[in-house]
């Protein structure tokens, strides 16, 4: 899987994607994640990639011209178009569902953006999708991308070590996982509960199940009618 992120702030990307998973699954050929500056594409001799919104008000909107040519550097030579999202406040909230569809690309054009948003014709024209990770204002797309690296990236066979724990997952199973404990058995007075002790496996995954509907019927009750409804 290879990620292409058209960004303002390429270091940002380097420091974060080369450490641990990410940048072991970098190393095993997994992933490849390119960060490309959008201000090297820039005409301008002040390598201007902003500008004022037409029509007036606050804050700045990133010009077409740079994330055009960014994107044509990217794509030029390749014989399909690979799927442009853009990281937005507008876009549809990511959920595990859609990191799941998005694993299975070969190529993946993200593009992050600064100020107060980009040009409209970049979406129009570029842009095949966008996608929010939550409902809050952030200062960029950056992180949103991180954490959209993050999700896919593991998702893809070979990236996690312990891949087994798929299907235990909280959100994979639309529950929320059921709590965990490890060694001492009793910590400061505080014991481990006895079910997790006595090695009776079919116990112990009813126990966990019986806590995960639990857990998710107190802290997430949307999560759990959707679960009561796929049932
Ligand atoms: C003036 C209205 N604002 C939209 C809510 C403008 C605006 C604010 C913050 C940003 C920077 N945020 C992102 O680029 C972003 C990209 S994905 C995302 N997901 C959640 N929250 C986010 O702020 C984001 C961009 C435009």
């Amino acid at each position: 899987m290879k990620f292409d992120v058209l960004t303002l702030f390429p270091e940002t990307f380097e420091l974060v994607m080369k450490e641990s998973i990410i940048g072991r699954a970098q190393e095993k050929g997994l992933v490849e994640v390119n960060a490309i500056d959008i201000r090297d594409y820039t005409k301008d001799k002040h390598r201007k990639v902003d500008d004022y919104p037409f029509g007036g008000g606050s804050g700045m909107v990133m010009m077409c011209q740079p994330v055009f040519d960014a994107f044509r550097a990217v794509t030029q030579g390749l014989d399909t178009k690979p799927r442009v999202i853009f990281m937005s406040p507008q876009g549809r909230v990511l959920t595990q569902k859609m990191a799941v569809e998005l694993s299975k690309e070969e190529h993946l054009i993200l593009l992050c953006g600064h100020y107060e948003g980009i040009d409209e014709r970049i979406i129009e024209e570029l842009v095949d999708e966008e996608i929010s990770i939550g409902d809050y204002v952030l200062t960029g797309g950056e992180l949103p991308a991180m954490v959209l690296i993050d999700c896919v990236s593991r998702l893809i066979p070979g990236v996690l070590s312990s891949e087994g724990s798929f299907s235990d997952e909280s959100h994979f199973n639309g529950l929320l996982e059921y709590p965990q404990y490890t060694r001492p058995a009793e910590y400061e007075g505080r014991p481990v509960p006895e079910i997790l002790l006595s090695g009776h496996h079919a116990n112990i995954q009813k126990w966990r199940a019986e806590q995960s509907l639990e857990r998710t019927r107190k802290k997430r009750p949307d999560l759990y009618e959707e679960y009561l409804k796929g049932k």
